[in-house]
């Protein structure tokens, strides 16, 4: 008789921001970089990839789901990332349901795996982090790799380079490494989800029509064409890795604040150095940019962090509840939501913000008050409809492997999407 069996895992893992930048690469089918990067770890709860992956005799050919939708593992990314899998994969046996599967087994059996972002893919949201980090870290577990999370880094980073950083909580530094192979360019947290639980991340996903260069061409043409980029790479970012881990080891916001803005900063001036120059913002993203920066200013000390990736989206970090919700007014009165947008999907996530901020209703919104650093400062304009919706989110764990049947995306018996 043929074996029938099914073996599942699912896990969900978080996205990340990098508050020191990821940009160029020294090997491209690798994934090197050429300088170490810092990133925060993203609440799972609010944005984060689900993973189930399965392995049965009777699958035929390696197959994946996206969102519900059959895409090809044929990339040279996926194809890395199961090459590494299967060559460290170890024996499982589950006696109650009757399988072993040998170490040499890995090699011939195929695998399905079924994957949902709980946030907009391709987006500026970083779901390639999440979703190779999850890809790597499911299956993983399900081949019994018994390697530490570092050594899974590197293979997530075969898949997309701030993958790797998705493998921990809280604080990570992905060192870019020496080897030429990359078995040193691995992350390691700088410290877990609870060290600096006070922040609280509000995220403006911007409305944006065109298609931005991607993260992967971007940093090519920048490698290729940008003089700047060496500098950075070589003398800007060394220092600032340096401040940014005792920034954050010493909970020292204004150090912090000061070092994720100037960062970000430099990362969009080399891409306008880029030839030709690449735009990842927008003049909604320059809006938010002075709206931080004005006020920073008027509070004597840094209330916000503000960072922009390869796209629009505005990622603000505030030092604590009050500066969010100091924020999120600032932010609801310059950009109002359409008329016929409900609060509810407007400022999605941790709401309890909202509430902070004493808004209950879209007329609260109507009342604020202009801030008082631009109160002399005239004519006072609104921008409605700029920002197509707000997630307000806060630092969060790591992977975390999920053990309750509801939450797999494929059938334990048939192995195929739910
Ligand atoms: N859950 C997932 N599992 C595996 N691969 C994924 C998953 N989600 C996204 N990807 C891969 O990442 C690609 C999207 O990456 P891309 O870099 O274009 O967008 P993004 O990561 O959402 O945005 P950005 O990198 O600009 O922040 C998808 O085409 C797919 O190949
Ligand atoms: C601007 C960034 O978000 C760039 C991320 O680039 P990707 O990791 O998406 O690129 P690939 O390695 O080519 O997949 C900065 C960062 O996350 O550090």
């Amino acid at each position: 008789m043929a074996e029938k069996w099914v073996l599942m895992v699912t896990a969900q893992t978080p996205t990340n921001i990098a508050v020191i930048k990821y940009w160029g690469k020294r090997d491209e089918n690798l994934i090197l970089p050429i300088n170490d990067s810092i990133s925060v770890t993203l609440d799972p709860q609010h944005l984060c990839t689900t993973t189930s992956v399965a392995v049965s005799p009777t699958f035929t050919h390696d197959r994946m789901w996206l969102n519900g939708k059959e895409i090809s593992l044929s990339g040279g990314r996926y194809q890395n990332c199961l090459r590494e899998l299967r060559a460290r994969a170890s024996d499982v046996e589950d006696e109650e349901k009757g399988i072993k599967i040998t170490k040499k087994d890995w090699e011939k059996l195929h695998l399905h795996i079924a994957s949902y972002n709980n946030f907009p893919t391709a987006a500026g949201l970083a779901s390639s982090a999440a979703g190779f980090a999850c890809l790597v870290f499911s299956l993983a577990k399900l081949m019994n790799v018994k390697e530490d999370h570092s050594k899974l880094s590197a293979i997530a980073r075969q898949g997309s380079g701030s993958a790797c950083r998705s493998l921990y909580g809280g604080f990570v530094k992905w060192i870019m490494g020496k080897e030429e192979n990359g078995s040193d360019s691995i992350a390691v947290q700088l410290a877990d989800e609870k060290h600096w639980d006070d922040l609280v991340i509000i995220i403006a996903v911007v409305s944006s029509r065109q298609k931005e260069t991607s993260s992967t061409s971007g940093m090519r043409e920048t490698v290729e064409t940008s003089m700047l980029i060496e500098h950075r790479a070589k003398e800007v970012v060394p220092r600032r890795i340096i401040q940014m881990e005792k920034a954050i080891k010493d909970l020292d916001f204004p150090s912090f604040a000061r070092l994720t803005c100037s960062d970000s900063n430099q990362f969009h001036a080399v891409c306008l150095d880029t030839s030709p120059p690449i735009f990842y913002m927008n003049d909604t993203s320059h809006r938010i940019i002075s709206c931080v920066e004005k006020w920073n200013r008027f509070e004597g000390t840094p209330q916000v962090a503000y960072t922009f990736d390869a796209g629009p989206n505005a990622v603000l970090i505030a030092r604590n509840r009050k500066a969010a919700a100091l924020l999120l007014q600032r932010l609801l009165f310059y950009f109002p939501p359409q008329s016929d947008t409900d609060l509810n999907s407007y400022v999605i996530g941790d709401k309890s913000i909202l509430q902070d901020a004493g808004v209950h209703n879209m007329k609260d919104i109507e009342a604020l008050d202009s801030p008082p650093e631009i109160k002399d400062s005239t004519p006072m304009q609104k921008y409605k409809g700029d920002v197509s919706y707000f997630i307000c989110t806060r630092p969060g764990r790591g992977p975390v492997l999920l053990t309750d049947e509801t939450k797999a995306l494929l059938n334990a018996e048939t192995g195929l999407p739910k």
